[in-house]
């Protein structure tokens, strides 16, 4: 590799294409076998259309979007990448696994009020009367009430006289006052609460503190919304359902424990093993209705990565780690690890909990139950701040994945480590980016992680909150926003959310013959595409 002396210009090609070879060795997808002749062409025609569409759609000219361009603010940009073909094939894509979200923020946010409608049980308040002037301000609160306690009088949340009395969500939607916009209106308050947009994340809110501050307020509102039996069962059924509809074949899901989910009465609270016990049957139900459409080998079940929020005291942890390890022994094919989840920046660090935490091991030890951290650590642009430096604790208590790892980069001998350990890190572009710890994707570093080798998975952390339902948004921003990025490094990180997944080791060869299967196919698809634009063209 001497640069110096060199005469000949073919010289100094041969040693370029040789500094740059050596230099992308790293990469998942230099790494992997020769591609076959399909996947060379499905490669080259998917880096071809990401050109020619960063040329015609992103830099056409949109009444409400200024500056386009790939990889942009994903709210803004959302209304664009949906228009483009590179969008439309990625949906099509079979994804691998899912392997951070959060339970209570993975449904469509329009769906989620469209269950909670159809509950006579569920009602709704907000502090003040509802004006046009305030509207935007005030926030809406929901609660599920036992029969008994169904208000006799109601005032409506727009009348003058209205004082924070509950009043059922039906009612409350049907008699929405129209100069508020009538139930259309209503819907247009409720999933502005539950949601961030664009004025809020690049404008009103545009700083990871004040972000966060209206992302915790949207928790707020799903935790009332969701957890009541039948809402709760149901928008399980469906997030999972949409999850398959866009290529994804295994999940595991973060879930506060306990989860304090309200029973068909609407009082009494449901234990920890009834939850279990619902997973396992609407996972059952969801696989038998796959197989009776001859679908089975695209849904493999899902487990649960079993959390808490780092604000408890620490004394309060290990009652939770003795609950995990028995719903570890009771439900040992759903429990796929534990966490610690909340904002890192102003929560406690892990070193907070460092006693609790040693002594887990030690009881499983002692239980004869494997449940390994998978800890969320360095989402943060903060460098030796507590929450970057909890990316060193999370490494030593020997964690299988990091969540997020925002800042990871930092780090040199940390990057070392995470691949010699073959710690998978969690990556999470668009709520990395909506939460303001990059302001596009150019510069978020899933570039630079990719280019040192990292094992990288892909995830969606909390869909409902921005729009993000699936992983093709995902993959798109990803992939728009690196030009060394293709289809096939795209397949390497699906193919490592299979491999860094907690299950078995014949799980994962089952998982991934059937991935590779429906991947082949999905090249195939991609190379029809190719004929046929070829043809047009
Ligand atoms: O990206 C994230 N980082 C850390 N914590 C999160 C993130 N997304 C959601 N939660 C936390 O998980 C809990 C619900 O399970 C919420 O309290 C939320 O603060």
């Amino acid at each position: 590799m001497v640069i110096n002396g060199i005469q000949k210009s073919s010289e100094y090609l041969k040693q370029r294409e040789e500094l740059i070879n050596h230099d992308r060795a790293l990469r998942a997808d230099h790494k992997r076998d020769p591609l076959s002749p399909a996947e060379t062409i499905a490669d080259q025609f998917i880096r071809k259309l990401r050109a020619t569409e960063a040329s015609t759609i992103w830099s056409a000219d949109y009444p409400s979007i200024p500056h386009p361009f790939p990889g942009m603010e994903f709210l803004t940009g959302r209304s664009i990448i949906t228009k483009t073909k590179i969008y439309s094939i990625l949906s099509k894509m079979p994804k691998g696994a899912i392997l951070h979200s959060h339970f209570d923020a993975m449904g469509n946010a329009a769906e989620i009020l469209g269950l909670v409608l159809q509950q006579p049980a569920m009602h709704i308040r907000c502090v003040k009367p509802l004006t046009v002037s305030n509207i935007k301000t005030v926030l809406p609160e929901f609660q599920c009430l036992p029969q008994e306690m169904y208000p006799s009088e109601v005032t409506l949340l727009t009348d003058p006289s209205y004082k924070n009395t509950w009043i059922s969500v039906k009612l409350a939607r049907e008699m929405f006052d129209p100069k508020l916009g009538g139930p259309e209106g209503f819907d247009r308050w409720v999933i502005a609460a539950m949601t961030i947009d664009p004025s809020e994340a690049y404008g009103t809110h545009n700083t990871v503190k004040k972000i966060w501050q209206k992302f915790g307020s949207t928790f707020g509102l799903y935790e009332r919304m969701l957890h009541y039996v039948p809402i709760f069962q149901e928008y399980f059924r469906r997030f999972i359902l949409s999850a398959i509809e866009d290529g994804i074949s295994y999940l595991e899901i973060r879930m506060n424990f306990p989860y304090k989910c309200l029973a068909n009465d609407g009082k009494s609270l449901l234990s920890d093993r009834e939850i279990f016990q619902i997973f396992d049957r609407v996972l059952n139900d969801i696989k038998a209705e796959m197989k009776s459409q001859g679908r089975e080998d695209e849904f493999f079940g899902a487990k649960i990565v079993i959390t808490a929020l780092r604000m408890i005291p620490v004394q309060d942890l290990e009652p939770r780690l003795r609950n995990c390890i028995a719903l570890k022994k009771e439900f040992p094919h759903l429990i796929a690890g534990f966490d610690l989840v909340g904002h890192e920046d102003t929560c406690h660090p892990l070193k907070y909990y460092l006693e609790p935490l040693l002594k887990f091991r030690e009881m499983q030890r002692e239980a004869r139950v494997e449940i390994p951290f998978l800890f969320h650590a360095g989402e943060t642009f903060g460098d030796g701040t507590e929450a970057d430096m909890n990316l060193y604790d999370a490494t030593l208590l020997g964690t299988k994945r990091i969540g997020h790892g925002f800042s990871l980069i930092k780090h040199p001998k940390l990057l070392e480590i995470c691949k010699e350990r073959e710690i998978a890190i969690e990556v999470c572009p668009i709520s990395n980016e909506v939460l303001r710890l990059t302001s596009s994707m150019h510069m978020h570093p899933l570039p630079a992680l990719f280019n040192h080798g990292l094992h990288i998975v892909l995830s969606s952390d909390d869909p409902s909150i921005w729009g993000s339902m699936g992983l093709t948004f995902d993959f798109y921003q990803v992939l728009v926003s690196s030009e060394l990025t293709g289809i096939i490094q795209l397949g390497e990180v699906a193919k490592d959310s299979i491999k860094y997944s907690m299950l078995t080791s014949e799980e994962k060869q089952t998982v991934l013959t059937a991935w590779q299967r429906r991947w082949d196919k999905f090249i195939e698809s991609v190379v029809n595409e190719e004929m046929t634009t070829r043809s047009v063209e």
